[in-house]
């Protein structure tokens, strides 16, 4: 498998963030991850980029551990939380800016996916005056442009439009083809079950159930 979670446990204060859970997933897949508010969707995917120091258990991704505040493994493309960009700049100077710190910075690339969720002609406005479904939309091509390998997106779809969100998923069932692995936490289980080849029901930091669909 290509990510590999074994028994994470994770405790803040008495309260169980992750009670033994183990999941995997299989390169090249898209995965969804379900669960009501507080369930630990979001603290999962921060363990997965090693941002969290568990107290048990070990990640590997690509047969490789997942260090608590070390680069992770593999590239990942993230969105967690509302993408934060610097509002008084340009969405393309936005996305340069953002792929130069990892010198990856792809320009035909970006100005394709720009073109592909209808951004093209607002790339040298100020992300001040986006909506906030544009800048959620710019939040995706950040978490896709660089070829990341690995790509984790927490409620990528929030605010955007119907036309969008099928944009959305031909660009994610595109990537699969290519090889690269998505993960992808939704509150709307309709929309992710279209898309998705597993998903996750996450419940109480524990995994309740995970269905290949
Ligand atoms: N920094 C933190 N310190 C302590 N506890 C935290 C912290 N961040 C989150 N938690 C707790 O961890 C649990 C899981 O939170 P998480 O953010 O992963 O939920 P979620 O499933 O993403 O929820 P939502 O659907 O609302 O985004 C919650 O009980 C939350 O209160």
């Amino acid at each position: 498998m290509y990510i590999e979670i074994n028994n994470i446990n994770k405790k803040i204060k008495d309260k169980n963030i992750f009670q033994d859970v183990s999941l995997s997933f299989e390169k090249g897949s898209i995965n969804g991850v379900i669960g009501s508010n507080g369930s630990g969707k979001t603290m999962l995917f921060r363990a997965l980029c090693g941002f969290i120091k568990l107290d048990s258990g070990k990640i590997q991704i690509d047969s490789k551990p997942v260090k608590f505040g070390e680069r992770p493994p593999v590239p990942i493309g993230l969105i967690l939380e509302t993408p934060g960009f610097i509002l008084n700049d340009t969405a393309l100077n936005n996305l340069k800016y953002l792929a130069e710190i990892n010198n990856s910075y792809d320009e035909s690339y970006v100005l394709w996916l720009l073109d592909f969720f209808s951004l093209a002609e607002y790339k040298d406005k100020k992300v001040k005056s986006f909506s906030l479904g544009m800048k959620q939309k710019l939040g995706i091509i950040q978490a896709v442009m660089e070829h990341q390998e690995l790509i984790i997106l927490d409620e990528p779809t929030n605010g955007i439009d119907k036309k969008s969100i099928l944009k959305f998923n031909e660009l994610m069932n595109q990537l699969k083809v290519e090889g690269k692995t998505i993960i992808i936490a939704s509150h709307n289980d309709y929309e992710i079950k279209e898309l998705c080849d597993t998903i996750t029901e996450i419940e109480n930091g524990a995994i309740n159930e995970t269905k290949r669909l």
